[in-house]
């Protein structure tokens, strides 16, 4: 989700003084996903993960660290890469095969009739449809091969962004959760880049050298959806000015709900339900 309101490209090659900041870096990105895949449970002993790689920033970084992990981890684990061919003629999958043989990672290349579809259905928002097949090919290859999760690039930004697009223009208080089992309870996706900022990550791939390779689709960034993101990007970067701790604050918040402070009357239920409950345990 990185289109809108894009953040300064880092076109050049990095220079030696600024690679010398890379070892921090990753210590930096490496503690916060082993806190948040301890807290979460998001790796666990034996599973095969599926590292959905479109060849942006964030599925580098997310690719670059789990592999790295894997490598030290205590627990046993296993990294695929994965990359769906939207079918854009400007698409080029090479650099992207190329770079996971390097990392000695397998790749596999899932083509899918996106480019068809957003033309056949021209009514519809063209990253909905996107997205939605996007989900569709990778649930089904992960259940297809026994991958027993499947690992997106979405970090604390893509976090905040939708917290703050559902609150402000779809009336509803939720995000995108770092663990989320499918509805048919046949595919886990994980988050392990959650609560990692954008910024970090783009700094990261850069400094690694990966190759951005983009997506090809000539309606990117144009669409409503996007147009959101751009707003609520752009409010959350005035307002850090002068709230430098805002999306610490964000983070926290969003691991800190007060369900019986909320107006759902769903959520009341509930909350009602456990305190009868737990009176009853209590005798
Ligand atoms: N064509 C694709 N093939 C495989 N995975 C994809 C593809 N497009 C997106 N993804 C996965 O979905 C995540 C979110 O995609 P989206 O396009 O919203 O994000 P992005 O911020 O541009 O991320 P990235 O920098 O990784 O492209 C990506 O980080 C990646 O894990």
């Amino acid at each position: 989700m990185s289109n809108p309101c894009a953040l300064p490209s880092l076109a050049l090659p990095p220079t030696e003084a600024e690679l010398k900041a890379l070892p921090q870096l990753e210590k930096k990105i490496a503690r916060r996903v082993g806190e948040t895949n301890a807290a979460y449970k998001l790796i666990e002993e034996g599973d095969r993960i599926l590292v959905a790689v479109s060849g942006g920033k964030d599925s580098w970084a997310l690719l670059d660290v789990l592999e790295r992990l894997r490598k030290r981890a205590p627990v046993a684990f296993t990294v695929d890469a994965v990359t769906v061919d939207p079918g854009f003629p400007q698409f080029n999958p090479d650099p992207i095969a190329e770079t996971c043989e390097r990392l000695g990672v397998p790749h596999h290349i899932i083509p899918a009739p996106i480019d068809k579809m957003v033309r056949a259905k021209p009514e519809e928002l063209p990253c909905i449809i996107c997205s939605r097949l996007r989900r569709g090919v990778l649930y089904s290859f992960a259940k297809q091969h026994g991958y027993s999760k499947i690992a997106l690039g979405h970090h604390l930004d893509d976090l905040i962004e939708t917290l703050l697009i559902n609150l402000f223009f779809e009336g509803r208080l939720s995000t995108m959760p770092l663990r989320l089992v499918s509805d048919d309870g046949a595919n886990t996706v994980i988050r392990p880049l959650g609560t990692c900022e954008e910024r970090d990550l783009q700094r990261y791939a850069w400094l690694r050298g990966f190759p951005i390779v983009p997506c090809g689709c000539p309606l990117c960034g144009c669409s409503s959806l996007e147009s959101r993101r751009k707003q609520v990007k752009e409010l959350i970067a005035a307002m850090e000015t002068s709230i430098p701790r805002l999306k610490a604050s964000m983070l926290g918040a969003m691991g800190n709900v007060k369900l019986s402070h909320l107006l759902d009357l769903n959520l009341g239920a509930l909350h009602a339900k456990g305190v009868d409950e737990a009176v009853e345990r209590l005798g």
